[in-house]
């Protein structure tokens, strides 16, 4: 199943297509809400759990009125806290109120912080349907004061759609969250599910479905998750009949006397997953190093002083440049020779993002795709901002510089973002903090390399690259390694594990 991810707006776009075009109405998405969230509840409880049920003013509260009131059906100790007066619960939250009160539900309107406190240190788990979607601005008095208790003093926490007080979407750098436990996300995740400031208030997070229409979601989200189903429907399988020449004949230009094993690294990831031939272009210092470190490979030399080697481009199906290949001016000189000579796909990493930021307009004219892989820092540098800039908003500086420069950008990560030219954007998942390490990025630009050869699709090539790269990691960390002793050089050979789970 396609797992999209959403915006504040896409997900109230959605809604109203399915409550005005379908015709389902508010209340009964609601209640779907409500019974969804309550059976995952179920799952992470224990019948004897005393639950406490924070609801704000809007149809997050909603939600909250019907979990308490499935729950209590089911014999469930139940305590709802209203943190709003009375006036403020409208509408199909109101609607769900009143049922709730008419099983016999009663309601505890709670605004003070002892009040607040009291209730929620006698409760063994938190359900925190204070606020969703809707948050804008500051919390104001009363809601502020419950989130506040809630992180300081509840056992457990179960925030209902979102942490209440977390905006859904990028570009909030301020703002009072509850910290939960566990999140169960109504239909998608949200945005600020996959920000490094935003994502950890979300605990382990789940989806529920409620009914939206597969159709609404098509028209209206723009962006999605890459995973396993994804990386399985459109792995290109080889022909039995196949030759080397048919898996692509790639060049990885870049090592320098002093970061010789990169390349190499580059090199053996192309080859395991997948690429016919390799060939490295490197330092002609630095060849008879590195030459028995990857024997299936060819060496083409690169002399320091030519400015301008005669490489053979024409040879090749796709280039990546940049791993290891030094600041100098000769590299410098290089990276602007490749990108103006070649007309193959062309992915750079690295210094080789360094040298091309003097000159970015140059990559809007290649007629062949190219593809910038930075990690943050490498991205702020590009955009001349903070690392800090870019992380609170990276969906939008990924689609800028994709769109502006008319290039594929792999903004890396623990959550890799995706974008092509045409402004789709995925979100890879796959990874774990193992490939927090030298050399796993240069392993990347391997795969990468290895299948823009092998699919026609870059933009799917590039989800794979992306997804069997942290797939090889997270593979090695449940089997044979963990996350601190994980090596990129490790990585190279979890390339076969992923694989092996096509077969
Ligand atoms: N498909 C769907 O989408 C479905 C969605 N559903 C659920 O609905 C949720 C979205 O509901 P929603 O739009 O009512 O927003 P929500 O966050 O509950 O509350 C907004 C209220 O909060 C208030 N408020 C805002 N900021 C504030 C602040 N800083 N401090 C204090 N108050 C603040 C704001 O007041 P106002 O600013 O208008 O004065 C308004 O009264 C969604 O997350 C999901 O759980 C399901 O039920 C069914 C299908
Ligand atoms: N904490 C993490 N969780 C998941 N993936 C990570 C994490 N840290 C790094 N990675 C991945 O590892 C790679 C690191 O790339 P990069 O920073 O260029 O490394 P290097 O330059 O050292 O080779 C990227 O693919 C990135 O997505
Ligand atoms: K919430």
């Amino acid at each position: 199943m396609k797992v999209y991810i959403v915006t504040a707006k896409e997900m109230y776009d959605i809604d109203n297509y399915t409550m005005k075009k379908i015709g389902m109405d508010g209340k009964l998405l609601m209640e779907n809400a409500g019974r969804a969230v309550s059976e995952k509840v179920e799952r992470l409880i224990e019948k004897s759990d005393r639950i406490c049920i924070f609801v704000g003013p809007g149809n997050n509260g909603g939600d909250g009125f019907v979990i308490a009131r499935t729950l209590m059906n089911k014999r469930y100790d139940v305590t709802i806290v209203q943190v709003v007066p009375d006036e403020k619960i409208t509408g199909d939250a109101l609607y769900h109120k009143n049922v709730f009160v008419n099983y016999g539900g009663s309601i505890l309107i709670a605004q003070q912080e002892s009040e607040v406190h009291d209730v929620t240190v006698n409760s063994d788990v938190v359900i925190d349907a204070i606020l969703g979607l809707g948050v804008k601005g500051d919390l104001r008095e009363g809601l502020i004061t419950a989130v506040e208790v809630i992180n300081e003093v509840a056992n457990r926490v179960i925030s209902v759609d979102i942490p209440s007080g977390l905006p859904a979407d990028e570009g909030m750098e301020e703002f009072t969250s509850v910290q939960a436990d566990f999140t169960i996300v109504i239909e998608a995740p949200k945005v600020s599910a996959f920000l490094q400031h935003t994502a950890l208030y979300y605990g382990v997070w789940d989806t529920v479905s409620i009914g939206l229409p597969l159709i609404a979601f098509q028209r209206y989200a723009k962006r999605n998750v890459w995973g396993y189903e994804q990386f399985k429907d459109c792995m290109p399988r080889r022909d039995p009949y196949s030759h080397k020449g048919d898996h692509g004949k790639g060049l990885t230009i870049g090592g320098s006397a002093t970061m010789p094993g990169s390349i190499v690294m580059t090199a053996k990831a192309a080859l395991r997953a997948g690429a016919g031939l390799i060939t490295i272009g490197t330092s002609e210092k630095v060849i008879n190093r590195i030459a028995s470190q990857c024997i299936e490979a060819t060496y083409f030399p690169i002399h320091e002083q030519n400015n301008h080697p005669s490489i053979p481009f024409e040879e090749f199906d796709a280039i990546t440049i940049g791993m290891g290949m030094g600041r100098s001016g000769n590299a410098a000189a290089l990276v602007a020779h490749v990108v103006e000579q070649t007309d193959c796909p062309l992915i750079i990493d690295a210094d080789g993002l360094f040298h091309v930021k003097t000159d970015l307009a140059k990559l809007k004219v290649r007629k062949s795709p190219t593809i910038v892989t930075p990690h943050p820092g490498e991205m702020a540098m590009l955009l001349d901002i903070s690392v800090k800039e870019l992380l609170i908003t990276p969906f939008y500086w990924s689609m800028k510089i994709a769109q502006t420069y008319n290039v594929y950008v792999v903004l890396k990560g623990k959550h890799t973002i995706i974008t092509t030219p045409e402004g789709i954007q995925v979100v890879n998942k796959s990874g774990n903090a193992g490939l927090a390490k030298g050399g796993s990025g240069d392993v990347l630009a391997g795969i990468l390399l290895a299948l823009v050869m092998q699919q026609r699709s870059v933009f799917q090539a590039l989800c794979n690259a992306c997804f069997i790269h942290g797939k090889a990691a997270d593979l090695l960390v449940e089997e044979t390694h963990s996350d601190q002793d994980l090596m990129a050089s490790d990585v190279i050979e979890g390339i076969s594990k992923v694989y092996r789970t096509l077969s």
